[in-house]
């Protein structure tokens, strides 16, 4: 008998029991579950106080990833020198592009992809990366960031940039121009790091391995490159793909007029390039970057990044922003421009669907 007259039935005691244990279970897994995610950050518990979407990813610095990535772009960049002066690149064909030209694959694709890939992966194990080539997970790679930013990047961007982890998106070429790479055309080659928030393009690494130079930009934030101080708007000097060009030419001496200069070059990396001032004795320069064909989001975010924070634009042919989440693939070609009207220049260009030039 209990006391002050009370009787407690076993079926009670036993259901109170279960409703006990029911919400001390509920509020240990909550506890155990904030503890986690704080850790898989490297973060302090009970630090911080992030809010919203940080719950789940937790924040990453832009300014800390640009640093890493301007180390990837560097470190892969090494690898693709290295193979290419070994002269054994183990070319292979991915298959065909739409067009019909092999997409080629060589030993620096894959080991430059290895090293820019751990390296990002292992400093911001949170984000999305997306990358030009199949990653084996059977041959991982733990290379750590020594949370060293460059001087240079501290000169220009004097605070952190804290943003959603799970609102990244990061796009990695390994090796752009790879079938100038099989040529040996070594100008043209260049690694590249992209990081886009909320599918927008924030940060563009691009990195010439063979003359060794590095452009990189942050949006709202600093760059190591400028654009030039004049560009021919009316006779641009306009700058193409050489493998991959489909009706460029046609399209281009239709807008602009056969005075137009033509400069056929290897990739996407390069061709962004010859927009700025870029003190690369190797590098041609352009007034614009027109692409008709299909091409790929690592192929041109880094570019449109470096080209948004300077104040330039890289869109569809019909003017359309590029959206750095989702599918890998831009079907309506590329404008690039700086310093220059650029919604002027698309109602310029023809419509590509109509007049079949794609
Ligand atoms: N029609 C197409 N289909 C697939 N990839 C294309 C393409 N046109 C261009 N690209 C890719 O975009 C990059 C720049 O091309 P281009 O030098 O012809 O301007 C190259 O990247 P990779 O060398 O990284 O493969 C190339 O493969
Ligand atoms: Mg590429």
């Amino acid at each position: 008998m209990a006391p002050m007259g009370i009787r407690l039935s076993p079926l009670g005691v036993a259901v109170f029991c279960l409703l006990g244990l029911g919400v001390l279970y509920h509020l240990y897994s909550g506890f155990l579950a904030g503890r986690f995610s704080l850790f898989g950050l490297g973060g302090e518990p009970g630090g911080g106080g992030a809010a919203g979407p940080a719950a789940d990813g937790g924040t990453v610095d832009l300014r800390e990833m640009l640093a890493v990535s301007v180390l990837a772009a560097v470190r892969g960049g090494d690898e693709v020198r290295r193979v290419r002066e070994s002269n054994v690149l183990h070319e292979k064909s991915k298959g065909k592009t739409r067009e019909g030209a092999e997409d080629k694959m060589t030993s620096g694709d894959v080991l430059s992809n290895r090293k820019m890939f751990y390296l990002l992966k292992t400093s911001f194990p949170n984000v999305q990366i997306n990358t030009e080539e199949h990653v084996d997970a059977a041959d991982q790679e733990v290379i750590l960031w020594d949370h060293k930013i460059p001087e240079d990047i501290l000169k220009e961007i004097a605070t952190p940039k804290e943003v959603p982890a799970e609102s990244v998106t990061v796009w990695i070429d390994p090796l752009d121009a790879t079938q100038e790479y099989t040529e040996d055309l070594r100008k043209y080659v260049t690694t590249m790091v992209c990081v886009a928030v909320n599918g927008k393009p924030v940060l563009g690494v691009i990195h010439k391995p063979f003359s060794e130079y590095t452009a990189w930009a942050m949006v709202d934030g600093g760059s190591n490159v400028k654009a030039r101080t004049s560009y021919n708007e009316k006779t641009p000097r306009i700058v193409v793909s050489r493998s991959h060009s489909g009706m460029v030419k046609q399209v281009a001496l239709q807008t602009f007029g056969n005075q137009t200069t033509i400069i056929p070059a290897g990739g996407a990396g390069y061709k962004v390039l010859a927009l700025l001032d870029v003190p690369d004795k190797s590098q041609e320069k352009a007034d614009l970057y027109i692409h008709v064909t299909y091409i790929k989001k690592w192929d041109i975010c880094a570019g449109n990044a470096i080209l948004k924070a300077l104040g330039g634009h890289m869109t569809t042919l019909n003017g359309e922003e590029i959206s750095y989440t989702g599918s890998d693939g831009i079907e309506g070609g590329l404008l690039a421009s700086i310093r220059m009207n650029h919604q002027a220049l698309v109602r310029k260009l023809p419509d590509l669907e109509k007049t079949g030039h794609k």
